[in-house]
């Protein structure tokens, strides 16, 4: 729905911590991107620069031909922690994304018109839990419960989805059919979408291409045939082979 242009972004948070080093990078319309890297490279600051929640200290970001300059409602961001009203239904759940890009009086007086309950009921029918539509968000596994969390994104009806480490706290499985529903919820509307993971296996299998962070630098930028084990160990382990997850194992 929009490419996304990086350019030359250095963010630094109390005048010396240095989370991203003059980063920059491409994305074209409805490209499915992975980020990965170690605690501390850079991952969830980038995603708050994209989403408009912190401004960069250098540089600039495009969504199309706009600067982001600040928070976007067609910007839809998923989180690890999914953050529902755990007493609400998995509808009323994925409702509430439609806030995000209502005016402020409907949004203050929680007004849905029938297009929001339409995309709301469409968003669930995506991520396949339109049969438990009215089933209490608590009751519901948290692979499912992430999957709402991914329906209430698509309420907003985004150009550009973003995820931080979505399936981190979930089981195997869980964790691939939440990838599942969202590389379809990307799929079907041509969504650009960014989500980091740690889990590389999970990575390999869904992502089609994988920026790696390290040190808030850009150290690998490629598709998946070109991600080789040595790319990972470098993004994760760093140049010095005596730390190489490869070397451990041999
Ligand atoms: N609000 C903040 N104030 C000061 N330093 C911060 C802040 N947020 C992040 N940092 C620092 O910036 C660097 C990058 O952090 P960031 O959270 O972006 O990394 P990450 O790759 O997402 O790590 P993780 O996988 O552990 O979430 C780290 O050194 C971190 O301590």
């Amino acid at each position: 729905m929009a490419s996304l242009t990086v350019s030359d972004i250095t963010k630094v948070y109390g005048g010396e911590t240095v989370a991203l080093d003059d980063v920059s990078f491409e994305i074209p319309d409805g490209e499915f991107v992975v980020l990965l890297g170690p605690s501390g490279a850079g991952k969830s600051t980038l995603l708050r620069l994209l989403n408009g929640l912190e401004r960069p200290t250098e540089g600039e970001i495009r969504i199309g031909d706009d600067r982001v300059s600040g928070t976007r409602s067609d910007v839809a961001m998923v989180f690890q922690m999914h953050y529902l009203v755990e007493s609400m239904s998995a509808y009323r759940n994925a409702l509430t994304g439609a806030l995000n890009r209502t005016d402020t009086v409907d949004s203050v007086f929680t007004r849905y018109d029938e297009d929001d309950k339409e995309m709301a009921l469409r968003s669930l029918e995506t991520v396949g839990l339109l049969e438990e539509a009215n089933q209490r968000a608590d009751s519901m596994s948290g692979g499912q419960q992430q999957r709402v969390g991914i329906a209430r994104a698509l309420t907003q009806d985004p150009q550009l989805l973003l995820a931080d480490e979505p399936v981190a706290s979930l089981d195997p499985k869980a964790a691939q059919d939440v990838m599942h529903y969202m590389k379809r919820a990307a799929a079907e509307r041509n969504l650009t979408s960014i989500v980091s993971l740690h889990q590389v296996n999970i990575a390999r299998e869904f992502g089609e291409r994988f920026i790696g962070l390290r040190d808030g630098n850009v150290v690998f930028d490629g598709g998946k045939d070109d991600l080789t084990m040595e790319d990972v160990d470098r993004i994760y382990y760093g140049e010095s082979p005596e730390n190489s997850a490869i070397n451990n194992i041999a």
